[in-house]
């Protein structure tokens, strides 16, 4: 379906997977087919007939435009730095991509769990109590619905792509239990003419990146701006297609298959006069999981090491429970939240909370 001389990402139906209907197992290998191929030579496709109502895709769209609408100050009342689980409010270009300033602003936030007792192990602080705008009361229904909602499509995705890959299934599936790894991340680009939150003059709105852990769904709005590099090089557009969520994989998921399926550089810049809004979902095993080797994809069948890309491979995957993994990325895009929350206790070899967080 898909060749290295189109430049396209392709649009996947989930209704044509239905794995356990006996009388649909045709449309569902061709399914798998499709999304095999995708992922080889893509890494990037939209995904339909996902069956998250447009309702609820709209209205957490227009939530996520009011929760940026408040002022600075407001928004600041539930900054990132209040909490030791990274969740919570970053300012325009208050993150770095690709050496540059981010010209977006977001805010952080997963599933609700109870606070971590302070001598827990670091890494699960990823998990912990969000932060939520109190002046908008319809706002934290509204985005756990859509939280719940897409991860019910990503795991089902996740599925489809264990099938596709022909490996175990359920030891897959057992790595994302109750307690996957789930991070959702509202995002606002403010358009170049945004005369109160002026971007820097790149115009980047995220720099070139890979994601990290396992699986990317992307709720964009209708402006446009995401861009994915193929494998020979060339940036092109991600389109806005109505209906649709944009799913690629983190490099952790690209590792695991020895780069049958690809983790794509992608970018987002800033359109020139609208604001521009996006919801992504980051699903990821759960934290003390180990990732299992999968045997079959031997390295000798690595027969694309070298796909040009402009980020380098990341440093991320070195140890071996996933949290720790995780915990680094966040430590690593966050300097100072992880500077005020966490020290490195030399003697220990390892990252702790502090008692009493830093007054920055
Ligand atoms: O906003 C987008 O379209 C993509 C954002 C993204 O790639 C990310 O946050 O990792
Ligand atoms: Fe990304």
């Amino acid at each position: 379906m898909v060749s290295k001389d189109i430049p396209e990402i392709p649009i996947l139906d989930f209704e044509q997977y239905r794995p356990d209907d006996p009388k649909h197992q045709e449309a569902t290998s061709a399914f798998l087919k499709d999304l095999y191929d995708t992922m080889h030579e893509v890494g990037f496709f939209y995904i339909r007939g996902h069956g998250v109502p447009l309702p609820l895709i709209q209205a957490a769209l227009k939530s996520s435009a009011e929760f940026f609408d408040l002022p600075l100050n407001e928004k600041l009342e539930i900054a990132m730095a209040n909490s030791p689980h990274y969740r919570g409010f970053t300012k325009l270009n208050g993150e770095t991509t690709d050496f540059k300033q981010d010209n977006r602003e977001t805010l952080d936030l997963g599933r609700e769990y109870p606070k971590v007792p302070v001598d827990a192990p670091a890494y699960t602080n990823l998990r912990g109590p969000n932060q939520w705008p109190k002046q908008l009361p319809s706002f934290k229904p509204v985005i756990l619905q859509l939280l719940e909602s897409m991860h019910n499509v990503g795991l089902r995705i996740l599925r489809a792509m264990a099938q596709s890959l022909g490996i175990k299934e359920d030891e897959f599936m057992a790595m994302f239990g109750d307690d996957l790894g789930m991070r959702m991340k509202l995002t606002y680009y403010p358009g170049m003419e945004n005369k109160k939150d002026v971007p820097l003059q790149h115009g980047i709105g995220v720099g070139a990146h890979k994601d990290y852990g396992f699986l990317a769904l992307l709720l964009q709005d209708e402006v446009g701006g995401l861009q994915v590099q193929l494998l020979d090089g060339r940036w092109i557009d991600a389109k806005p297609i109505k209906g649709t969520f944009v799913v690629n994989i983190g490099e952790i998921f690209e590792k695991l298959t020895k780069k049958r399926f690809i983790a794509t550089t992608h970018r987002v810049l800033n359109n020139n006069e609208q604001n521009r809004y996006s919801i992504p979902l980051f699903l990821a095993p759960h934290n003390q999981c180990k990732i299992p080797q999968l045997t079959q994809f031997s390295p000798d069948e690595n027969h694309r090491l070298d796909y040009k890309s402009d980020v380098a491979e990341d440093q991320l995957l070195q140890g071996d429970v996933y949290g720790e993994n995780e915990f680094k990325g966040y430590r690593r895009s966050h300097v100072e939240v992880t500077r005020k929350w966490y020290y490195f206790d030399q003697d220990q070899q390892q990252w702790r909370r502090r008692p009493t967080p830093l007054s920055i």
